[in-house]
C-alpha cells in the first residue's frame, strides 16, 4: 500500500509543451483518476510513471523513493493497456503467467500466482482457454490479472474499459473499484468519461492542456470546481459573467462571496435552479426548450444573456414540462450551491 507521488513533472515534444508542473499525491491503497478531454497530456502522465516516457523534468516516488530513473522493468509499477494487448497463440493462464516467465520465477510459484490471479478477477476455470474464446469483458480481466501477478506497488490503467459497450461497462467499473479495495492496490486510470472517474475514484486530477487543474475527491470537483473549465467539464454547468460588490453578487438573487468587489464568474448547476411560472424575484426568461426525461425535466431558457440557462427539475409524478414560450422566472434553490470564481472566464 504504496503511495505515489508526482512532484512538478514536464514534458514536451519539439515546441509542444505536453505536461506543465503536474502534482498528484495518491495515498496508498487509493484510486486516482486523470480526466480530461482528449489531447490533455493523460496517457504521457501515466507513461511517464510507468518509465515508457521519460519526462524533461520532475520526479515519481513510490512509497517514498524517487523511481524516476529506474527502467519500466525495475519500477514495480503493472501497466493495463486499453486494447488488452493480450498473445493470442497463449492460453489465459499462459498470457497471465507472462511476466513471471520472463522473470525466471520457479515453475511452482508461477503456478500458484497465477492461479491466484485469476481467482481475483473470477476467472479460475479460464485458464485454458485462449483470448479469442472469451468475451472482451473476460479478457479485460485477463489483462488486470496480468498486471496484478506481478503484485506490484503502483497499477496504472489508461482507459481499460473503452471496447466494452456501456452496460459490461459499468459491470467492469464496479467489479475494478471491487477488486482495488479488496487487495488494497495504489492505482491511476485514465479516463475521459466523467461518470467512470465519480464511480472509481477516491480523487480525481482534472487536466487540461497539460496541466493538473484541481485533485480532489469527486463529489468535491462537483460541488467546488476551482476554474470554469473544471465545472463545465463534470457535469453541467451555468457559466455567467458577474459582477461583486461588498461582500455578494449584484445579480438578481445575490449570492454572498469572500471575492474582491470587480467582475467574477458564477457558476450554477442545473439541478441549482428551479424555474416557476410568471415574474418573482430571480432571472426573468421564456422557455425555449422544454423535455421530459421521465425522472426529470429539463428547460433551456433564454434570460438575454449569450447562452440559454440549463435547468433541471425533479418531475411530480404525472407532471408535465412547462410550454416553450412560456414567461418564467429562474430562481436558485439555494445560494450556498452557486460557486462564484475569479473573473476573466475566457479560459473556459
Ligand atoms: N510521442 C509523441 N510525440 C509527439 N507528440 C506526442 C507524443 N505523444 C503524445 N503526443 C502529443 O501530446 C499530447 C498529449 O497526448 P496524450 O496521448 O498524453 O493525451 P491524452 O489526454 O491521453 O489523449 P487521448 O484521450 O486522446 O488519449 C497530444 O497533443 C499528442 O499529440
Amino acid at each position: 500500500m504504496s503511495d505515489l507521488e508526482i512532484d512538478r513533472l514536464s514534458k514536451r515534444y519539439g515546441k509542444l509543451q505536453v505536461l506543465t508542473d503536474c502534482n498528484l499525491m495518491a495515498e496508498g491503497g487509493s484510486v486516482v483518476t486523470l480526466l480530461g478531454p482528449s489531447g490533455c497530456g493523460k496517457t504521457t502522465l501515466l507513461r511517464s510513471i510507468a518509465g515508457f516516457v521519460e519526462p524533461d523534468a520532475g520526479r515519481v516516488m513510490v512509497g517514498g523513493r524517487d523511481i524516476s530513473m529506474l527502467p519500466p522493468n525495475r519500477r514495480d509499477v503493472a501497466y493495463v493497456f486499453q486494447n488488452y494487448a493480450l498473445f493470442p497463440h497463449l492460453t489465459v493462464a499462459q498470457n497471465v503467467a507472462y511476466g513471471l516467465t520472463v522473470r525466471r520465477r520457479p515453475r511452482a510459484e508461477i503456478a500458484r500466482r497465477v492461479d491466484e490471479a485469476l481467482g481475483l478477477v473470477a476467472l479460475s476455470d479460464f485458464g485454458g482457454r485462449y483470448p479469442k474464446q472469451m468475451s472482451g469483458g473476460q479478457q479485460q480481466r485477463v489483462a488486470i490479472a496480468r498486471a496484478l501477478v506481478l503484485e506490484p506497488q503502483v497499477l496504472l490503467l489508461d482507459e481499460p474499459f473503452n471496447a466494452l459497450d456501456a452496460q459490461l461497462r459499468l459491470t467492469m467499473q464496479v467489479e475494478l473499484r471491487k477488486l482495488i479495495d479488496r487487495i488494497g492496490i495504489t492505482s491511476i486510470f485514465v479516463t475521459h468519461d466523467q461518470a467512470e472517474a465519480m464511480i472509481l475514484s477516491d480523487k480525481v486530477a482534472v487536466m487540461h492542456g497539460g496541466r493538473i487543474e484541481q485533485l480532489a475527491p469527486p463529489l468535491a470537483i462537483y460541488d467546488q470546481p476551482s476554474t470554469p473549465f473544471v465545472a463545465d467539464f463534470i457535469g453541467r454547468a451555468n457559466i455567467m459573467p458577474v459582477q461583486v460588490r461588498a461582500g455578494h453578487t449584484q445579480t438578481p438573487q445575490p449570492v454572498p462571496t469572500p471575492r474582491p468587489d470587480g467582475p467574477a464568474v458564477m457558476i450554477v448547476r442545473p439541478e441549482n435552479f428551479e424555474v416557476v411560472p410568471g415574474t418573482a424575484t430571480g432571472w426573468p426568461g421564456r422557455i425555449g426548450f422544454a423535455t421530459a426525461l421521465g425522472a426529470t425535466i429539463e428547460y433551456e431558457v433564454d434570460c438575454g444573456m449569450p447562452d440559454a440557462l440549463r435547468v433541471s427539475m425533479a418531475r411530480a409524478p404525472g407532471a408535465g414540462p412547462l410550454a416553450q414560450g412560456t414567461d418564467v422566472t429562474l430562481r436558485l434553490r439555494s445560494t450556498d450551491g452557486a460557486i462564484v470564481l475569479a473573473g476573466g472566464a475566457a479560459h473556459v
